[in-house]
């Protein structure tokens, strides 16, 4: 695990200014969720942990060594599974391991093990299009966990999922995530799931994004999503976002 540090972080691509002195420390080990309105540039934060595109100035740093490039210590999960059609789920799974040297055999005993622990022993021969939506999110968590990255950086991950699914999903992702083992960056749109698994809620403000609040999250683990103090923040967040739940109603005339 590492720790994830944004210096002076500036982004534009052309002439949009993107993010704009973006100054941001992600302890080592912890789950820090990033919310704000649309085209604030989350995702394009997480791309740049994952080096996928470079500051336009400042840097990014994990565990303290500026991120030049890829690297398979950091793995991005995207709303999309990204799974390979021609392989079985657990082929898919077992690919990450192999890629990190391990031999096949033995990856796909690992794969089988990883996909048992999300309820998916039956389907390991499965194709992806023979699972349902729900399923190849699932098979594409556990790929990525499996490798053990030092940050693992998910860009809405559940976001294509119907609501239940979803709820299932950030119940299986914090029961396979104890804390302490990897860092994780979590873009998301959805401030209860924010809420539900991160230890600190990180709000972006409107382009170009800025951190407009930083929230951390009181409440131990396992959560209890209606816990009054994790409600009281949902409020507080919203608030950030310019959403006033308490706005009163207007009257109505009955007469
Ligand atoms: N490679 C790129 N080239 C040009 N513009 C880009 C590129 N990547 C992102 N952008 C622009 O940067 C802005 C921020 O995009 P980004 O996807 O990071 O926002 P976001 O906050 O994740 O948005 P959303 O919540 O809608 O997913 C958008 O206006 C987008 O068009």
């Amino acid at each position: 695990m590492s720790s994830v540090t944004f210096e002076h972080v500036d982004k534009t691509f052309g002439s949009l200014n993107v993010l704009q002195g973006i100054d941001l420390l992600v302890e080592a080990g912890t789950f820090v969720a990033l919310v704000g309105p649309s085209g604030t540039g989350k995702s394009t934060l997480l791309r740049m942990v994952a080096g996928l595109e470079l500051p336009t100035s400042g840097q990014v740093l994990v565990g303290g060594e500026a991120v030049l490039g890829p690297d398979a210590s950091r793995t991005l999960v995207f709303q999309e599974h990204g799974l390979l059609p021609w392989l079985t789920l657990q082929d898919n799974v077992a690919l990450g391991l192999e890629f990190q040297g391990m031999p096949r055999v033995e990856a796909r005993g690992h794969a089988s093990q990883w996909l048992a622990r999300v309820s998916l022993a039956e389907f390991a021969r499965y194709y992806p299009h023979q699972v349902s939506g729900g399923m190849r999110q699932r098979t594409a968590l556990v790929r990525a966990l499996s490798v053990q990255p030092r940050v693992l950086l998910l860009d809405e991950p559940f976001g294509a999922l119907d609501a239940l699914t979803r709820l299932h999903l950030q119940q299986e992702l914090s029961g396979l995530w104890t804390g302490g083992e990897m860092t994780v960056l979590m873009v998301t749109h959805d401030v209860e799931e924010a809420l539900y698994l991160a230890d600190r809620v990180i709000v972006l403000g409107p382009r170009p994004g800025r951190v407009i609040a930083d929230h951390p999250v009181p409440q131990p683990r396992p959560r209890s999503r209606a816990a009054p103090s994790l409600l009281e923040l949902r409020h507080r967040i919203l608030a950030d976002l310019g959403v006033n739940e308490f706005h009163p109603p207007k009257e109505v005339s009955l007469t």
